[in-house]
């Protein structure tokens, strides 16, 4: 990969956890590029680490060790309230969890984003109606979470990821709760914001399903990342 071009640069990023009265060592090390303009799955057995790779990426958690930056930034050593701020506008996050706040309808939580960022709350709402709408959930705008199944939230919490255009999105599993037509229609919106030179998405997924709309693979095992592939793919079933 071009280290040029990377939206995000994990230098020596490594993670312990306490475990009984000691420490256990989750990642190891990990140098990672993630290219801008392209979409990058990152795949592996579960357990091996990848929910907390990309949480650091995000900014959601700490390195015990090592650098990260994302477009330009290092977000590693940033204090706590600029740390908010850059995550806030930069990076969308989509959780295994939905996170849907319970008293906003629909199209409140996917504007959540914007409305934080200052805009008003029924411009907001029609900007975040319109990317429901695109992705299949124009007749569900005004329900609230618990009137929608799963994979409704789901989508929920994916419009909420990209509503503000962050320049990175990260995503824990997108596909995981949706049909084979809503899941393509997802990776199809998250494939058009990645082609963009100056944006980023990372998908970590088990979802083989949806590795055609990988530009890069990296693969992760036991807290390393143990290859990383560019498109076009050979035979991608044994990946994950
Ligand atoms: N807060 C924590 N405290 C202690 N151990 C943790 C914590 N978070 C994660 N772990 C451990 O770190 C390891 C990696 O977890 P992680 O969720 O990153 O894996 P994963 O590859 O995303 O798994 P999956 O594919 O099942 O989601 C696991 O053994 C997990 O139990």
């Amino acid at each position: 990969m071009n280290d040029t071009s990377s939206a995000v640069r994990c230098r020596g990023i490594s993670k312990s956890f306490p475990a009984g009265d000691g420490i256990i060592e989750i990642l190891h090390g990990i140098d990672f590029d993630v290219p801008a303009g392209a979409l990058t799955m990152l795949v592996g057995p579960s357990g091996c680490g990848k929910t907390t790779l990309i949480s650091i990426i995000a900014g959601i958690m700490s390195p015990t060790n090592g650098t990260v930056e994302v477009c330009g930034q290092t977000i590693s050593t940033l204090p706590d309230n600029e740390k908010v701020a850059f995550r806030r506008k930069m990076i969308g996050f989509v959780f295994q969890q939905y996170n849907l706040l319970p008293a906003l309808t629909a199209a409140e939580n996917a504007a959540i984003p914007l409305v934080a960022a200052g805009m008003p709350l029924t411009k907001a709402t029609e900007e975040a109606g319109v990317i429901l709408t695109r992705i299949g959930m124009g007749d569900h705008l005004d329900k609230m979470p618990n009137q929608l199944s799963g994979g409704q939230q789901q989508r929920v919490a994916i419009a909420r990821a990209f509503v503000h255009s962050p320049r990175l999105i990260v995503c824990d599993e997108p596909t995981a709760a949706l049909d084979a037509g809503t899941g393509r229609t997802v990776m199809e919106i998250l494939k058009e914001a990645a082609v963009t030179p100056d944006r980023a998405v990372i998908v970590v997924t088990h979802d083989s399903r949806i590795f055609p709309f990988a530009d890069h693979i990296a693969t992760m095992e036991d807290g390393r990342i143990r290859s990383v592939r560019s498109a076009p793919f050979g035979q991608l079933s044994e990946v994950a």
